[in-house]
């Protein structure tokens, strides 16, 4: 990872204070899942666009689902337009203009929606979930599952517009306190209101010890025996034209 670092530190003024970024980012590809919508109110536009122009500002790329509809449209174009590096995995089903629109930056075509997650997730070092509907929280609780299985350590985050999640992190006390998730897996993600706060806490995220955990699995694994986490074996293939991911984790 760090050979493709910059040397140079970035920073920027954040509502009247100079934001000083890290020379070294921990990572360098962050994955977003957000709403194909925009939601009703103006704060989630206004929440990509910040989330956006953080990653470009940390010098970190953007993998998310392709197209310029809703919440997706927002954060591409926000970090296509402050000179971000944008990478768009759309299934070739969905690629015409008149469904999900146009795709700036790079276009990633993939063959279905089980193989656009599975690259998508292969290609980040981390996830940010922004508001949005079931595709949102199929693609959240999908990467949240597989860290709590060891597939991976990337850290996730939910980035809680206004408390738009706050019902779903109820879920999840409730579901620690009737014994569905261990307590020790209630900190597989975070969560933080605003762009800025989220980066920080996943370059400061530390996977979660968890004795009782599923013994490690690997990727490699659960292709070699013909099966992805999301998929089938023909929905396998990767994204080989792409560099792989700079995180150490395990995908
Ligand atoms: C099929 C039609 C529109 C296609 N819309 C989408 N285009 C691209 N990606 C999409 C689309 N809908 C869902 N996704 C994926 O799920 C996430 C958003 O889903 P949500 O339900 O809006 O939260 C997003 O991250 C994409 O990966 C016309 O009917």
């Amino acid at each position: 990872m760090a050979d493709e670092m910059t040397a140079a530190g970035v920073g920027g003024v954040e509502g009247g204070v100079e934001v000083v970024v890290e020379e070294c980012p921990r990572f360098r590809r962050v994955c977003v899942f957000c709403g194909s919508s925009s939601g009703k109110r103006s704060i989630y536009r206004d929440a990509a666009v910040e989330l956006g122009k953080e990653l470009v500002a940390r010098k970190m790329d953007l993998v998310y689902g392709g197209g310029s509809l809703g919440l997706m449209g927002e954060v591409s174009e926000a970090v296509h337009s402050a000179g971000g590096h944008v990478i768009g995995v759309i299934p070739t089903t969905l690629m015409g203009k008149e469904i999900t629109g146009e795709t700036v930056g790079e276009v990633v075509a993939v063959s279905g929606m089980h193989q656009r997650k599975a690259e998508m997730a292969r290609n980040a070092d981390a996830f940010i979930a922004l508001p949005g509907g079931y595709g949102t929280l199929d693609e959240l609780l999908e990467v949240i599952a597989w860290a709590q299985l060891g597939i991976h350590t990337k850290p996730v985050g939910l980035l809680n517009v206004e408390g738009y999640y706050d019902f779903l992190l109820a879920f999840i006390d409730k579901a620690v306190d009737d014994g569905f998730i261990r307590p020790a897996q209630r900190h597989i993600f975070v969560s933080a209101p605003h762009a800025g706060d989220l980066v920080r806490k996943l370059e400061e995220y530390v996977p979660v010890e968890d004795d009782q955990a599923t013994p490690k699995l690997r990727w490699e694994s659960m292709e070699q025996v013909g099966s992805s986490p999301c998929g089938s074996p023909a929905d396998n293939r990767s994204i080989d034209h792409l560099p792989s991911s700079t995180s150490s984790g395990q995908y």
